[in-house]
């Protein structure tokens, strides 16, 4: 099949971690990949590792006429647009009487705006094109608990999930299913950031919070980014076609719902 052919699909927060995990596993599935990042150089390394079928794209999540750039170049790249992954996110611990407005709206910028203007680019793209298309975003296990220190990040990934099924209403009529990965305790950078950030808050030792969070795991191992990768190869691909509107849950048994 040739590059013009191939599905196209765009992962936002793909440089590194469970983004670039996603990249990959959609690069094996088939798809042509953009893989977008905040920062250019780990875009391009990330897309020059995932090879032929696949572009580096510089852009902010947080700034909608970035996500709508990186929808056109990866359009004008491949000749088409089908999958959006909503996929770039920051974390944020603080005590919960302790977070500052300007916390809560660095977080709040990236992890819920950003996830709005993808689904707004991406509708309008698919809409444009004339056929349906698929939005599959980040949230979390914070999207379905609220877990101490982590209020503000919490919030974020509870306004994903509000997000997600207002828009599957919105727009089902269209074609356009969507839909939210939750992921539990994945051994990224992101978690290195947590586990150092709680350690100066809390005065726990390094490792501690991470290994305090893998305890309650019923299957008793943290997660990689591949584990997330699968479920998210589902939801962008053919099989998931009848579902719209979940935010599901992929923690090896840690949180319940
Ligand atoms: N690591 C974990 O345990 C969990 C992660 N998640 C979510 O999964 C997603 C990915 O997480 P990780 O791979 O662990 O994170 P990470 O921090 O390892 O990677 C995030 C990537 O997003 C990029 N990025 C950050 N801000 C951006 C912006 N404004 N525009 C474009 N790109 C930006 C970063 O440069 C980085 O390459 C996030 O939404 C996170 O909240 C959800 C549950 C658990
Ligand atoms: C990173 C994350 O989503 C946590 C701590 O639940």
């Amino acid at each position: 099949m040739s590059d013009q052919q191939k599905r196209v699909a765009l992962v936002t927060g793909a440089g590194r971690g469970i983004g670039f995990a996603i990249a990959r596993r959609l690069s094996e599935d088939g798809f042509a990949v953009a893989l977008v990042d905040i920062d250019e150089k780990t875009a391009r390394d990330a897309s020059a590792a995932i090879g032929s079928a696949s572009i580096g794209i510089q852009a902010d999540v947080t700034k909608r006429d970035e996500v709508v750039r990186a929808i056109d170049t990866a359009e004008k790249e491949f000749g088409g647009f089908d999958v959006i992954v909503n996929n770039a996110g920051i974390a944020q611990v603080q005590p919960i009487l302790d977070i500052t407005e300007e916390e809560m709206d660095r977080v709040h910028a990236v992890n819920v705006k950003g996830v709005l203007w993808g689904i707004q680019a991406a509708s309008e793209k698919f809409k444009a094109r004339g056929h349906g298309g698929k939005i599959v975003s980040a949230c979390s296990i914070a999207g379905h608990e609220g877990f101490a220190m982590l209020g503000a990040y919490c919030s974020t990934k509870f306004a994903v999930r509000a997000l997600t099924q207002s828009a599957a209403r919105e727009l089902a009529k269209d074609g356009i299913t969507v839909n939210a990965y939750c992921p539990g305790v994945v051994g990224t950078d992101m978690w290195k950031e947590i586990d150092a950030r709680f350690a100066e808050l809390t005065g726990a030792k390094s490792g501690e919070t991470f290994d305090k969070f893998v305890d309650t795991i019923a299957l008793g191992r943290s997660q990689t980014p591949e584990d997330v990768a699968r479920l998210v190869s589902y939801l962008a691909g053919p099989d998931s076609d009848y579902m719209t509107g979940q935010s599901i849950l992929i923690d090896g048994g840690m949180v319940y719902r």
